[in-house]
């Protein structure tokens, strides 16, 4: 089958067809990035990330509970265990995938497809000997990781690598395993190398332990290279076009939301923007809710339809007020 001829895998649920409008910021645009640990009976704050948590897949239920009764309609799993394979179905995603399916059938659950919590380097794909990117092998290996989190039941896979080539890869392997009228793809495709990444590094264990990511990550000033990711993108078969990070890259956002007026846009309001707006508070500079708000809403109208951020929390409370 054409790859640009299946669209129902970016509306099968109710909640992704509420993306596809675009509108003011409200509870439904807001995704809440976890970090889901290998011990199962863990909830450890992360330092880097004030307010936030690793949890084991067995305390899940008292996390996001009370979340859910407040309005919490998605999250998006990130995992971390170099010991073993993104895919392994004893891994930490695949279980909290299964449990969260059947303790919140309502909880729309996405899922971060990456390689480099997993590998012994850290980088996002799988390199020649020379340290190098090997691209084709990459967009496979992640395809195949993104098909195990469709089949464990995710609504949403959301590649996060930026290696050529996987967003045609995932969506073909999709579609080949009866899968592409189910999940939806949502590509970070304008996701650039910032510097704001830092606190998410430390909670995922995910810094490179060598080099950096300049090469498949974009160069902060390159708006045409972002330009051409996000086309190419939509050709390949992305449900939902993604910028990472969110407020130093609004003008990118703007320009998501016009290459791709016929999509919903995400954007990551990413740890780094989440630190420093945490941070400024504290420091007495502004009032947390007034930027938390600010920032958000200044995401909204450069044309987000969907915020990934870790103020949902936050949110779901001011949002009642
Ligand atoms: N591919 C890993 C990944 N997935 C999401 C983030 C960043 C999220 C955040 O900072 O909140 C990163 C870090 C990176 O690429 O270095
Ligand atoms: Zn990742
Ligand atoms: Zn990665």
């Amino acid at each position: 089958m054409e790859i640009s001829s299946v669209l129902q895998g970016g509306y099968a649920h109710p909640l992704s067809r509420e993306w596809q409008t675009r509108k003011k910021i409200d509870k439904s645009m807001l995704m809440y990035p976890i970090f889901i640990t290998d011990d199962p009976t863990a909830s450890v704050e992360i330092s880097s990330l004030p307010g936030q948590r690793r949890w084991g897949v067995d305390r899940l239920e008292e996390f996001l509970g009370p979340l859910i009764k407040k309005g919490l309609k998605s999250v998006i799993l990130f995992g971390d265990d170099r010991g073993s394979p993104a895919d392994d179905p004893a891994g930490p995603v695949i279980l909290a995938i299964r449990k969260l399916r059947v303790l919140f059938p309502s909880l729309y659950i996405a899922c971060d497809v990456c390689l480099c919590e997993y590998t012994s380097h850290g980088h996002c794909g799988i390199l020649h000997s020379d340290g190098t990117i090997n691209s084709p092998p990459s967009a496979e290996r992640i395809a195949e990781v993104a098909f195990a989190y469709a089949k464990a039941g995710a609504h949403c896979v959301a590649p996060s690598d930026m290696m050529d080539g996987r967003i045609r890869a995932i969506k073909k392997r999709l579609i080949d395993e009866g899968f592409g009228n189910k999940c939806l793809l949502m590509s970070y495709s304008a996701k650039f190398a910032s510097g704001l990444y830092g606190p998410f590094r430390d909670a995922a264990g995910s810094a490179p332990s060598f080099g950096d990511r300049k090469c498949y990550q974009l160069p902060p000033s390159a708006k045409g290279l972002a330009r051409r990711a996000i086309q190419r993108d939509m050709v390949e078969g992305a449900d939902i076009i993604m910028v990472k990070p969110a407020l130093p890259y609004l003008d990118i956002l703007a320009d998501a939301a016009q290459l791709a007026p016929d999509h919903p846009l995400a954007a990551y309001q990413v740890s780094g923007e989440y630190a420093m707006v945490v941070a400024g508070a504290k420091a007495g500079v502004y009032d947390l809710r007034a930027m938390a708000f600010e920032t958000t809403e200044s995401i909204v109208r450069a044309g987000a339809t969907l915020i990934l951020t870790y103020f949902t929390p936050q949110f779901l409370h001011w949002l009642d007020e």
